[in-house]
């Protein structure tokens, strides 16, 4: 169980996180869903023990990462697949992570062989595609057998077989019990590889909750209806005599209609009743998509505002029509009203307390466009208790970030239990070698912007960025439990990535 409480990172005047309060279950894959910039890396960095929470904690089967014994057994992750020293070959990669932490040469090629690397083992790195440095970086994370797993973009660039094994992958660990905690931007491949998930904006949490309720939660079932294509008209009068029993009609690019508000079999009487053919009347239910969509769209940051399709586009034939505009389509807000039952409030989770925290109100997001207050500004109760539920949060402005200076109150984070972890116990001696690759334990660098004051002074100071040509040193025996594990060996983080001496030969294997 990864546990949540509270977490607030702030990087100078940049809140990266604001509050987050949730809990990763074994047993089940979580996806980690937000827009670019939300805060997700951030998290996981958290979770990992990567970066210091500005406050609020975060722990895994009880204890904050660096406290784990045994972390890299109890813990695998991936966080940057392109976090690897390029001179190294994939296996000797692997068994420079596998060393440093008491995992058994064989195990190396275990791995290998489950990320479908094995013919590639003595390659060098750097020469492997992205979706080959994808299947590394899993195999770094699987290396320890962990109990609980952390994905950071796992599928990006891999191929189809690459995505579905990935997908069955993160299935069959979770079947096995572990926790996995997934993020991803391909809502089409969560919805087939997550059970739950975990939504934030902006650094702060929208929603959490089984990916069937988010679903339902935030976007209506709809029909589908097809007038004969031959006769306009009809497609006219329907939608007046749907329009007037009070249904929501919006027209499809492909001619249907996308109704809402009436059931299936009305609108076969209202049809029937206005002598209206139908070629289709089909339920549909809306995807992870279109409910991600609607309740994000409030808190994109970057949005694309250029067509770049423009002039892409054909010319039309002489004397042709250019199609029909959706209206609304492509707008916040074009997608199928909310379920009627949620009075509004697309983002209000079922049997959940509208307002947790006591901040901005559960409608919040109902009305894209429409003012929101700032949950920044307005500091949110304590917490009772670490939420399940959703923070229905109002959309944050952009323009008002909290100033490093003008901190929110701060809810008083909940300890966690220091007793033993629960479901991740660790499995093996806590004496046994914890200490991690130096390399791992570098915080994010960001070479372009000067480290905001909060990086300034590195989360894990004793871990200088190693040069890219050293091999990671071998680690001294861990000291025991208690001293805290720098970076988990299996997490692929940055640092390691500068360009390798392309002379240097590779080392024995
Ligand atoms: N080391 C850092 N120094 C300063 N700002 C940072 C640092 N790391 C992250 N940020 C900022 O924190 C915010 C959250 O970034 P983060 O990488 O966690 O988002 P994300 O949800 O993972 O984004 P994406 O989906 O694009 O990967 C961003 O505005 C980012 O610029």
């Amino acid at each position: 169980m990864i546990e949540a409480v509270g977490l607030t990172k702030r990087y100078g005047d940049k809140t990266a996180v604001y509050n987050l309060s949730f809990r990763v279950r074994p047993g089940t894959v979580t996806g980690f869903l937000g827009p670019n910039g939300s805060g997700k890396s951030t998290t996981m960095r958290m979770i990992l023990g990567l970066d210091n929470p500005t406050s609020g904690s975060v722990t895994i089967g009880g204890y904050p990462y660096r406290k784990l014994p045994n972390a890299p057994r109890q813990v695998g992750a991936l966080l940057d697949a392109k976090a690897v020293h390029g001179g190294r070959s994939a296996r000797n990669h692997l068994l420079s992570l596998a060393q440093l932490s008491g995992i058994p040469a064989r195990r190396v090629d275990e791995v290998l062989g489950v990320v479908g690397l094995q013919d590639v083992a003595k390659k060098r790195s750097k020469g492997f595609s992205l979706g080959m440095g994808q299947r590394l970086g899993i195999a770094a994370a699987l290396l320890g057998d962990p109990q609980v797993l952390l994905f950071d973009e796992p599928v990006n660039g891999l191929d189809p077989e690459g995505i579905l094994w990935v997908r069955n992958l993160m299935r069959s660990l979770a079947a096995e019990g572990r926790t996995v905690f997934v993020s991803s931007h391909l809502m089409s491949e969560m919805a087939l590889t997550a059970d739950h998930l975990i939504v934030i904006g902006r650094g702060q949490l929208l929603a959490d909750m089984s990916v069937r309720d988010f679903i339902s939660a935030n976007s209506a079932d709809f029909a589908r209806v097809r007038t004969p294509d031959t006769e306009p008209q009809l497609r006219e009068k329907l939608t007046s005599a749907l329009t007037g029993a009070g249904g929501h009609v919006l027209p499809e690019q492909d001619g249907a209609l996308r109704i809402t508000g009436l059931p299936l079999p009305r609108i076969s009487d209202l049809a029937h009743e206005a002598g209206v053919r139908l070629w289709e009347l089909s339920p549909h239910q809306a995807s992870l998509e279109e409910a991600y969509m609607r309740m994000t769209q409030a808190v994109v940051d970057y949005r694309s505002t250029v067509d770049q399709k423009a002039g892409l586009q054909q010319q039309l034939p002489p004397g042709a029509q250019p199609p029909v505009p959706v209206p609304g389509q492509g707008q916040p807000g074009w997608y199928a009203p909310p379920p009627p039952q949620q009075g509004g409030q697309p983002f209000a989770m079922p049997g959940a307390p509208a307002n947790p925290y006591g901040t901005a109100p559960a409608h919040a997001y109902a009305a894209p466009g429409a003012p929101a207050p700032n949950p920044y500004a307005q500091p949110p109760a304590q917490p009772a208790q670490a939420p399940q539920a959703v923070q229905a949060a109002g959309a944050p402005q952009p323009a008002q970030a909290p100033q490093a200076g003008q901190a929110p109150q701060q809810p008083t984070p909940a300890q966690p239990a220091p007793a033993a972890p629960r479901d991740e116990a660790p499995a093996a001696a806590p004496g046994a070698p914890a200490t991690p690759p130096a390399a791992d334990a570098a915080p994010r660098q960001t070479p372009a912007t000067p480290p905001a004051p909060a990086t300034a002074t590195p989360d894990t100071p004793a871990a200088p960025p190693v040069p890219a040509a050293a091999p990671a040193p071998a680690a001294p025996p861990a000291a025991g439990p208690e001293t805290p594990a720098t970076a988990p060996a299996s997490v692929a983080a940055p640092a390691a990535s500068s360009p390798a001496d392309p002379t240097q030969t590779e080392d024995a294997r």
